[in-house]
């Protein structure tokens, strides 16, 4: 053991008899728990501990919308340290890694040091670290070389902060940890600082995310920052309770009812009113149009002054009435559409359907939102808490498929993973297996699936003994599958079994709310980059023209594209991908396009892009967000004759 390790160790046995040290308080504090509480002997140095795959996706399911929200700021913060020889950890609130970016030349060491996808930094596992010790206090701080508990950690310098839920639940840690740092530790009063900001900000996205439907205040001390930098951030819903808030609003809250231990007894939350000298009636008065000198806010108990900025919900400027049968759906099945009767008639049978065991077919084109349909869905069932597991069948290699699905023993057959594998469908037990591409499934393994649902137990590879299944089924394909069936390519009774009902989802093209879906796409785009896009009125009528193929991931894609290119957030005509802003193109050459006018147009625009990117269809598929098959039929379609098929 080197000098160092053992001068550390001694330290902290010095601390766990009691004795005094020169560290930060928080760090003592956390040293003391190791010992007392966490029962960890000092002596003993643990390697990091990475959990598995399986369980790892358990907790990034579990988080998957909070994961989407925060990824661009994890990116940003990502880029302003990379160079300085960070890395950069997204971890729950139990201390899994469950997103990280670092630089992957270092990625054995970084591995080994617990720098990684998966790694549990829990104090109670891994002592004192940055990560586990935020869990515990709450607190953001930095944990500096030997200030880590377990010695294996000393060479490491790590900083983090708490995210917290629109409740004040801790949600996530936002963690910058580095293999090497200079040895003072107030070289690290930067990064503390950064990685703060970067925490309050990832909060505001997923408030803001969270509470799209309702009234949002932004507050600051300063006039100029209420708009692009508010400290405060809460969500009013529409009787003017206060249902959401990022943790400094929690702060201001507990100190304005700390005046008032009248209203901390009431069941039902409070007012605007209770806090402000204000009523819901008067938040349209704080709207961004306004001057911020005349958008000032006093509190009601301390008579503090504020500047505020109002978001209205987005509903209440754009959307048709929701129907009562619509608002008597669960917020997440109502969020995925506004008034089309299609998509009505499909959200509310599936909502009937969800809990029972009728197996479930959903259809559509690529990008018409089957597996967001399906996320829904699952988190509103009986199985909510339990996992989702979505397989694309088209994209399991063939030879793979069955042991990736149905799991298999150690050492089954050659190239069988060392400590054998569960198998998606057993991962996905006790919750919902979303089935995507059930098209594209060797006929071999839909022998085997059809087994499993009908039997309701699996036998992975290898094993003799079957295990007991209980999942819910949804199964997804763009194909016909009754064709399938009568070419002999898609077994009739496994299709049977599966489409005890067919949930048919409209292109986008044909949906009556794609304007509402546009603004709800541009509300969220502006969250989760902190601007406020706007269309201008030729670009939001080139997108109401267009036909959009690739349905709704093509809008979301071109809505990016939109934001990426706009000026100030408006975002105009040329910023729109050209086969959207200009879409008859150029003129078509090769075959004749067969086909009535909107065909038509779909081909030239088709052909541009192709021309554009020099006919690189996987290029044009990215473009368009959609599938390199989707492009590949769709040019056999319009029959387009590609440079490389001219002899
Ligand atoms: N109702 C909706 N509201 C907002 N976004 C949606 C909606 N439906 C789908 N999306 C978004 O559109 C994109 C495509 O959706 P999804 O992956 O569910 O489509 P899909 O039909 O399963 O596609 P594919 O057939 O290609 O697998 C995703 O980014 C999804 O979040």
């Amino acid at each position: 053991m080197t000098t160092e390790r053992a001068a550390h160790i001694d330290e902290l046995v010095r601390v766990a008899v009691g004795q005094t040290s020169a560290r930060d308080a928080i760090i003592h504090q956390s040293w003391v728990r190791c010992v007392s509480e966490h029962k960890l002997d000092p002596l003993v140095l643990r390697d990091a501990h990475i959990v598995t795959s399986g369980r790892l996706r358990e907790h990034r399911d579990a988080m998957d919308e909070f994961l989407h929200t925060a990824r661009f700021g994890v990116e940003m913060l990502y880029r302003q340290i990379a160079g300085l020889g960070y890395v950069l950890l997204l971890t729950d609130a139990r201390g899994i890694t469950v997103d990280f970016i670092g630089d992957p030349t270092f990625n054995n060491t970084l591995r080994r040091a617990g720098l990684y996808l998966g790694a549990d930094w829990n104090e109670p596992h891994a002592g004192t670290c940055a990560v586990g010790t935020c869990i515990a206090t709450e607190e953001a701080l930095t944990v500096h070389q030997s200030d880590h508990f377990d010695a294996t950690h000393i060479p490491l310098t790590c900083t983090a902060a708490p995210v917290f839920d629109p409740s004040g639940k801790l949600a996530a840690v936002l963690d910058i940890s580095a293999l090497r740092s200079p040895e003072p530790k107030a070289s690290q009063f930067l990064a503390l600082q950064l990685v703060k900001s970067f925490a309050h900000k990832i909060e505001n996205a997923n408030l803001l995310n969270r509470f799209r439907q309702e009234w949002i205040i932004k507050l600051s001390g300063s006039a100029e920052f209420a708009d692009v930098d508010p400290d405060y951030v809460m969500a009013v819903d529409s009787n003017g309770r206060i249902i959401g808030f990022n943790n400094r609003a929690r702060q201001l809250l507990a100190r304005e009812l700390a005046k008032r231990p009248d209203l901390r007894l009431r069941a039902d939350g409070f007012s605007v009113s209770d806090i402000f000298e204000c009523t819901i009636d008067d938040l349209p008065r704080f709207a961004h149009s306004r001057p911020t000198g005349q958008r000032t806010l006093r509190l009601a108990n301390s008579g503090a002054t504020l500047f505020a900025q109002t978001l209205p919900p987005p509903n209440k400027l754009v959307a048709p009435a929701s129907s009562r049968s619509e608002s008597a759906l669960p917020t997440p099945l109502r969020n995925l559409f506004r008034g089309d009767p299609a998509m009505h008639h499909v959200v509310t049978r599936a909502a009937k359907l969800i809990n029972t065991q009728m197996g479930l077919l959903i259809t559509g084109e690529t990008g018409t939102g089957k597996e967001h349909l399906t996320k829904a869905l699952h988190s509103v069932s009986a199985r909510a808490g339990r996992p989702f597991v979505a397989v694309n069948c088209a994209a399991l290699p063939e030879s793979l498929i069955e042991s990736e699905l149905f799991g298999h023993e150690a050492g089954a057959f050659t190239g069988a993973a060392a400590k054998g594998k569960k198998g998606l469908v057993l991962e996905a037990d006790g919750g919902t297996l979303f089935l995507d591409e059930i098209g594209d499934m060797p006929i071999s393994s839909q022998t085997r699936l059809l087994r499993v649902l009908a039997e309701r137990e699996v036998t992975p590879v290898g094993r003799t003994r079957p295990v007991p299944l209980n999942v819910r089924v949804i199964a997804a394909t763009h194909r016909d599958l009754v064709a399938l069936v009568r070419a002999g390519q898609f077994r009739e009774d496994l299709y049977f079994r599966l489409n005890g009902a067919v949930l048919a989802l409209p292109p986008l093209r044909q949906r009556t709310d794609i304007e509402w879906l546009i603004d709800q796409s541009l509300h969220r785009l502006s969250t989760e980059h902190n601007a406020n896009y706007a269309l201008t009125a030729s670009a939001r009528s080139a997108l109401l023209k267009y036909q959009w193929p690739g349905n709704i991931r093509e809008l979301i894609n071109a809505l990016d594209h939109g934001c990426a290119l706009s000026n100030d957030g408006t975002i105009d005509l040329v910023d729109l991908p050209d086969r959207i802003a200009h879409p008859l193109g150029e003129e078509i050459s090769g075959k004749p396009v067969r086909g009535g006018a909107a065909t038509s147009r779909q081909a030239d625009a088709l052909l541009a892009a192709l021309r554009n990117n020099r006919w690189n269809v996987s290029q044009v598929a990215r473009e368009r967000g959609v599938d390199r098959s989707t492009i590949h039929r769709q040019i056999l379609r319009f029959g387009i004759t590609m440079p490389k098929d001219l002899t």
